[in-house]
């Protein structure tokens, strides 16, 4: 298993290219069954989640093509014969849980296995079934799978409004319905990036959604949809994570390149109270470190509000501003793997329920964590740049799943980051 060995205390400084997002990409992919001809997918990161879910298309029988260097994945789903994404990959990953959606709009019929909890405690699919059931289909359950069958192979469509709004359930839908036979409505849908790049996608090669971007999504039946090119977008959670490690190791100017304030919904706003100096371009942010960092108290919420994927980073940040900060999460009110960790660099922090509270300033010291979740292990990263000394960060195989060549990223603009195979 790989670690990382990190010399902290050196500022950041120079450009960093963003990658295609891993949360707008999945969604995409799954799509690309629902053609009739190949799609070819632009601007997709080389990542181990991107590598499993490949897999996952794979099972289908469909043909998935990575070009690495062009970051261009081609879905050929010519082949699909098996309707199933079998437990030992949706076990890896929760998001191949959209092959529902995509295999019942695509053949009618889907045999997923039921994702498991996760790292941070329960993630339920109840509405995406409530879902895919108001829309028509049969749902059973079989040893831990989820059936879902379509009448005559075409699902009739029908309204379903989602309480809680929720990323997932409305990407799988969506895939759902936009072959079915007749027009469905999402109420309460998510207006998330991910959701409203999907919905654009799709209308690219056929479908008819109307409202991506509000909270009604109409959804017109069609029958088929030819093949073509999607286009991902720049990756918001990465974005956000490297502005906030600019700002909070002094004296860093970061520019990061291919990405832009457009999907960054209410984090600019928020951003801005750190006292950080940053410029907006067409395709690049520049971020400046702040002399004093202010206490910036945040709590997550749906889009465009603050992203549940930025509150572990936001409060390893929190840790050197000068006065108390708190940091809610009500997506995901158990999301805090990393704040016994943030106490064993030095920080002053504590839990209670689903808010971490945060005493600063507190000069950070280098220590090992660990840690066991994507974007909790990203904050130990950071974490360990900022402080004093030398941090191991343990079991980085959480960051190869979501941060493309984190190390050489962040090692191009001055930090020292070793990775370690053991
Ligand atoms: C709204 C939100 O911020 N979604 C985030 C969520 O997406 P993800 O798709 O995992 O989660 P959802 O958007 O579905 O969940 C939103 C909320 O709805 C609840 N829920 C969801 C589905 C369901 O069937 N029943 C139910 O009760 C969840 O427990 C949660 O409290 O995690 C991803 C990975 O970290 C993020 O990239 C998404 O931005
Ligand atoms: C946890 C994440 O992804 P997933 O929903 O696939 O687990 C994430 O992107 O932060």
């Amino acid at each position: 298993m790989d670690k990382f060995l990190i010399k902290g205390g050196q500022p950041l400084k120079g450009n960093i290219a963003i990658s295609g997002s891993k949360n707008a990409a999945l969604p995409l992919m799954a799509a690309g069954i629902l053609a009739d001809g190949p799609v070819t997918i632009s601007n997709i990161p080389g990542l181990n989640d991107i590598y499993t879910f490949n897999n996952v298309v794979r099972v289908t029988g469909t043909r998935v093509t990575f070009d690495e260097e062009k970051q261009s994945l081609n879905v050929d789903p010519a082949g699909l014969y098996h309707y199933e994404a079998p437990y030992d990959l949706v076990r890896k990953m929760r998001a191949s849980f959209y092959m529902t959606g995509a295999l019942l709009g695509a053949v009618g019929y889907a045999r997923v296995s039921l994702p498991g909890g996760c790292a941070w405690g329960p993630r339920p699919v109840n509405l995406h079934l409530e879902g895919f059931r108001a829309l028509g289909a049969n749902i059973d359950m079989d040893g831990g799978y989820v059936i879902a069958e379509a009448p005559g192979g075409r699902l009739p469509g029908g309204s379903f409004e989602m309480k809680p709004s929720s990323v997932g359930a409305t990407v799988n839908l969506v895939l759902a319905a936009v072959r079915a036979k007749g027009t469905s409505v999402i109420r309460n849908a998510a207006m998330e990036p991910d959701v409203v790049n999907l919905c654009h996608n799709l209308n690219r090669i056929g479908a008819k959604i109307h409202g991506a971007g509000t909270p009604v999504l109409e959804i017109e039946g069609v029958e088929s949809l030819s093949g073509g090119t999607l286009d991902n977008i720049p990756d918001r959670i990465e974005t956000g994570t490297f502005m906030i490690a600019a700002a909070m190791i002094p004296d860093s100017d970061v520019t990061l390149t291919r990405t832009s304030k457009k999907d960054l919904g209410s984090f600019p706003e928020t951003f801005a109270k750190t006292g950080a100096s940053v410029s907006y371009n067409d395709s690049d942010i520049r971020v400046k470190a702040p002399d004093r960092l202010p206490p910036v108290s945040i709590e997550t919420t749906i889009y465009p509000g603050f992203p549940t994927d930025l509150q572990a980073q936001w409060a390893t940040m929190m840790t050197g501003a000068d006065g108390k900060t708190t940091v809610t999460d009500h997506i995901y009110p158990d999301r805090f793997s990393y704040v016994p960790e943030l106490a064993r660099l030095g920080a002053q922090i504590e839990r209670h329920d689903n808010t971490a509270v945060i005493k600063g300033p507190q000069p950070l010291k280098g220590a090992s964590v660990m840690s066991t979740d994507l974007r909790a292990s990203v904050s130990l990263v950071m974490a360990g740049l900022a402080a004093s000394g030398e941090t191991e960060v343990l079991r980085v195989y959480h960051l190869d799943r979501g941060y493309e060549t984190l190390e050489d990223k962040l090692n191009a603009v001055g930090a020292d980051i070793k990775r370690v195979s053991e």
